[in-house]
């Protein structure tokens, strides 16, 4: 039997839920699939809201060691990481809960297993227990995400050896770690597992740590992950990830050999696209598994879109979940939903960073006249009340207009304190005088931009 729909969703993650949720409020018969079992996506199971959860943890126990009060009431040195990740284990299923009430109280139907086209209006799901199930529809929205990329020469059933996945199953205890690949993934768990107590070697391939920061954050970042006690070494490659039964050695294509208890492999991801079928509907993926869309999210093929990882950068969970309304809108054609471009960036390391808007160096290239705002959170009270000193916030403006241009935040909710800056370079009349004119609560992070528009404003004559 065929059960028919107006839209398929395949991928119950943020991409897939932004689309259904969208589209069943615009009166559409809507169907997710998720092969996984449960919705919520990589993002809730494996990737986002794990690694920020153990995140959490990992800055509590870093703090309540630096406050000496507390730590002369305890002597706890180190937490097993099961415990670490229990927690971790707890937030997951509180959000795939709430997450399934979403998708209930919508009369979202779900199906639960591998989604694979027959043709552009049929599709087949194979649950686990091999039933296969049948779907009609008009439309379908490939949301399917992505997965740690595995070069085929390494061995990622090793028990040593680990993905972003396979980490969050990590059962025995380690001394020291190395992780290869420092994009924001390496980045993330290199705080994270030094903050445990972990000694860490960061592999780079890249000349420096996340060049498509504001280069001012990204020495902050090499300096304080240095601080912590990370190891990074710059402009590595791997010529060969060599496994024995106690450990692993990592052996560069400089010469160095690097030995530890573990590897975590974080060198880039991989679309969720090889057993679609997409030939089946006309369309096919890059090298990289990625699906190519327009500004509506449309594919190649007319009633089919694509959203999140599986169209690529910026591949966040932010964007995705906006990605997915887009598209539906375009269903739907209620279009209401612009394409998504100004994605700010929140990295989750210790500190953490986040911006919006160009770089200075974009800038400089671009031969924008800018002036730079700065305030330093050990300036602040509140910062000092808190005891998370460690941090600044750049506002770059254009010297003529005021306007703000980028917003450049290192620090402790940096992710956060960056959408003030947001809301006001949003506004039709968005200017740096804006903070020095305005009555903000005190004390407060918030009052960083007050201090960083008096700064830059200082500047100019
Ligand atoms: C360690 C880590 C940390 C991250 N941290 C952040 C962060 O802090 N902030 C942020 O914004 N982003 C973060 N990300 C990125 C974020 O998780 C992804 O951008 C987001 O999950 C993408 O959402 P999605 O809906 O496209 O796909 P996913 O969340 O990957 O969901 C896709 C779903 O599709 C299902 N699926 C795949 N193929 C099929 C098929 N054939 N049939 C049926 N179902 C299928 C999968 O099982 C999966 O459940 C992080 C990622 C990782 C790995
Ligand atoms: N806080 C956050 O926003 C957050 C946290 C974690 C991950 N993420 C997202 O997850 C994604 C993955 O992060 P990452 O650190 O693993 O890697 P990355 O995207 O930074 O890539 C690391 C390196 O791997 C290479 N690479 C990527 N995919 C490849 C593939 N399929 N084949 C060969 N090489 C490939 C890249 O060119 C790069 O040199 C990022 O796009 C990031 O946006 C976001």
């Amino acid at each position: 039997m065929l059960a028919r729909y107006d839209v398929v969703v395949i991928g119950a993650g943020p991409a897939g839920e932004g689309a259904a949720m969208k589209l069943v409020k615009e009166g559409q018969r809507v169907a997710v699939i998720d092969q996984l079992g449960e919705v919520g996506g990589n993002c809730a199971h494996v990737g986002t809201i794990p690694s920020k959860a153990l995140r959490q943890t990992v800055y509590n126990l870093m703090r309540f060691r630096r406050d000496p009060l507390l730590s002369r009431m305890s002597e706890i040195r180190t937490l097993p990481l099961s415990q670490v990740l229990a927690r971790a284990h707890k937030v997951i299923d509180t959000q795939v809960s709430t997450h399934h009430r979403f998708f209930e109280r919508n009369d979202v139907d779900l199906y639960f297993g591998e989604a694979r086209f027959e043709d552009a209006h049929t599709l087949s799901v194979l649950t686990s227990e091999g039933v296969v199930e049948r779907i009609g529809f008009e439309s379908a929205v490939i949301a399917t995400g992505s997965r740690p990329y595995q070069p085929a020469d390494i061995d990622f059933n090793h028990p040593r050896v680990f993905d972003s996945d396979k980490i969050l199953k990590l059962d025995y205890p380690v001394n020291k770690l190395i992780i290869y690949g420092a994009g924001v993934i390496g980045c993330e768990y290199a705080s994270i597992f030094v903050g445990l107590g972990y000694k860490v070697d960061l592999v780079n391939t890249q000349p420096q740590l996340l060049s498509f920061l504001d280069a001012e954050i990204a020495d902050a970042l090499s300096h304080y992950l240095r601080d912590l006690g990370v190891l990074i070494r710059n402009q590595e490659e791997y010529s060969q990830v060599e496994t024995q039964d106690d450990c692993v050695v990592l052996h560069l294509k400089s010469g160095k050999k690097i030995k530890a208890d573990a590897i975590l492999w974080c060198n880039g991801r991989a679309g969720n696209t090889e057993t679609l079928n997409l030939q089946a509907v006309g369309l096919s993926a890059n090298s990289r598994g990625q699906i190519a869309i327009d500004e509506r999210y449309n594919t190649a093929a007319a009633n089919i879109y694509a959203a999140g990882d599986v169209i690529g950068p910026p591949a966040l969970a932010s964007a995705a979940y906006d990605q997915g309304r887009c598209a539906a809108a375009h269903i739907t054609g209620s279009q209401d939903v612009p394409y998504v471009e100004e994605v700010p960036t929140g990295i989750y390391t210790i500190p953490e960073i986040s911006c919006i808007g160009r770089t200075e160096r974009q800038l400089t290239e671009d031969k924008v006249p800018y002036e730079v705002g700065q305030s330093f959170f050990r300036h602040l009270a509140r910062a000092q009340i808190s005891g998370d000193v460690v941090g600044m916030l750049k506002v770059l403006f254009h010297r003529d207009t005021r306007e703000i241009l980028g917003i450049h935040c290192f620090g402790n909710n940096a992710a956060e304190i960056v959408h003030i800056g947001q809301a006001v370079m949003n506004q039709p009349n968005n200017s740096i005088e804006y903070f020095a004119n305005t009555t903000f609560n005190y004390p407060t992070m918030a009052e960083a931009y007050r201090v960083a528009a008096l700064n830059g404003m200082n500047r100019l004559f």
